[in-house]
């Protein structure tokens, strides 16, 4: 019998650490009209001329920060982890293949290799818990752009996002406890920033976010897409399972590129008020990533703990992803029996 095709996208990593293989990677990354969402003239101009000749320098050095020997770019590796265990839990009925949007493994080889399987069907899981055009959206694209070429389209599902999805918040959770929690200060819920204007075009009645007062507090039929107020909801989760007070936690946005307003607040400026308010011991938990990446491992743990040590803060302890955790494992496995 035909096996059903299940493909993993994340985001994607360079090959290598080196400056040439980094300044590849962020120039597929960036040419991506979803990511820097500005005219394809502008666009060229700002990523050729300007971003990537300046980072791609500065990121392969935090790239080789993080790179391991022998397991390469930590994405990747609890990526390839994530894809095992997932195809040994469902068996020989099924054909789980992993994708990098950007640089390697791509989607097309690994839609050509579910092609030429003879799948009966294909589920995409893009692996990125809460929308957004620049993510999810761009997976989606990429795979239906492929598959249009094909003579015979098949049955493909898509997941467009997994905020709340309970096997992930108590495997966040989980993760948590090992820390002790009731040791730190406060708890941050630190999520990858996005462009304010991405947000608001993702707003199809172009009225409610960041128009209405509080617009991401609360989830509702408007807002349900909305990249913030999932981000919300997923903290609001975790924090519950955790029987985390309000006053507790604070959710924030990290990475922000260039000059444009971004989500706010942001991690850094939360980080500095944290240490203000005479804060020692800070948790954050990362929940937009499902794999630990740049964003955790260096930005998190190597940057916010530098910059709040230097503001008289003691210890900021990343809540480690959902990598290859079982509960994890579960929670794809069961986006797949019910998808
Ligand atoms: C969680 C989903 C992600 C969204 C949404 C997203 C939007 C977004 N990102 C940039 C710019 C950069 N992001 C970088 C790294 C990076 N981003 C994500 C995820 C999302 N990005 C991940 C998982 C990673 C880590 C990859 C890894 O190899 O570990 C980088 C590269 C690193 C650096 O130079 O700092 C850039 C640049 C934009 C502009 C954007 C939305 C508009
Ligand atoms: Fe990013
Ligand atoms: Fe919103």
């Amino acid at each position: 019998m035909a096996k059903k095709g299940i493909l993993l996208v994340n985001l994607g990593t360079p090959d290598s650490p080196s400056t040439a293989d980094v300044r590849k990677y962020l120039d597929e990354f960036l040419m991506d009209p979803r990511v820097i969402d500005v005219n394809a003239a502008l666009r060229t101009f700002l990523v050729k001329a300007i971003i990537v000749p300046f980072r791609a320098p500065k990121s392969a050095k935090l790239y080789q920060a993080i790179w391991n020997n022998e397991t390469g770019s930590p994405l990747k590796h609890y990526s390839i982890l994530q894809q095992k265990a997932l195809q040994q839990r469902l068996g020989d009925g099924y054909m789980v293949e992993l994708a990098m949007r950007y640089q390697s493994p791509s989607i097309e080889s690994a839609l050509q290799k579910l092609k030429e399987a003879l799948v009966s069907e294909i589920q995409v899981i893009a692996l990125f818990p809460q929308y957004a055009s620049a993510s999810t959206g761009s997976v989606h694209e990429k795979v239906m752009s492929i598959v249009k070429e094909w003579q015979t389209v098949p049955d493909i599902t898509f997941i467009n996002s997994f905020h709340d999805n309970e096997l992930m918040i108590e495997t966040f959770a989980d993760n948590a406890a090992k820390h002790q929690p009731e040791t730190y200060d406060h708890v941050l819920f630190s999520f990858h920033g996005l462009p304010q204007r991405q947000l608001k075009k993702c707003d199809h009645t172009n009225s409610y976010c960041l128009k209405v007062d509080g617009c991401c507090n609360t989830l509702n039929d408007t807002n349900k897409f909305c990249y913030s107020a999932q981000s919300y909801d997923t903290a609001r989760l975790i924090a519950a399972k955790m029987d985390l007070p309000k006053d507790k936690y604070t959710v924030c946005f990290q990475s922000r590129l260039g000059s444009d307003p971004w989500v706010q607040p942001y991690t850094s400026e939360v980080i500095k008020q944290m240490a203000e308010q005479g804060k020692k011991r800070l948790l954050v938990f990362c929940p937009a990533f499902v794999s630990d990446c740049l964003e955790t491992v260096y930005e998190v743990t190597t940057e916010y703990g530098d910059e709040f040590k230097a503001l008289g803060g003691e210890h900021v302890q990343l809540v480690e992803s959902l990598n290859a955790e079982p509960k994890w494992i579960d929670a794809l496995e069961k986006m797949v029996l019910e998808g």
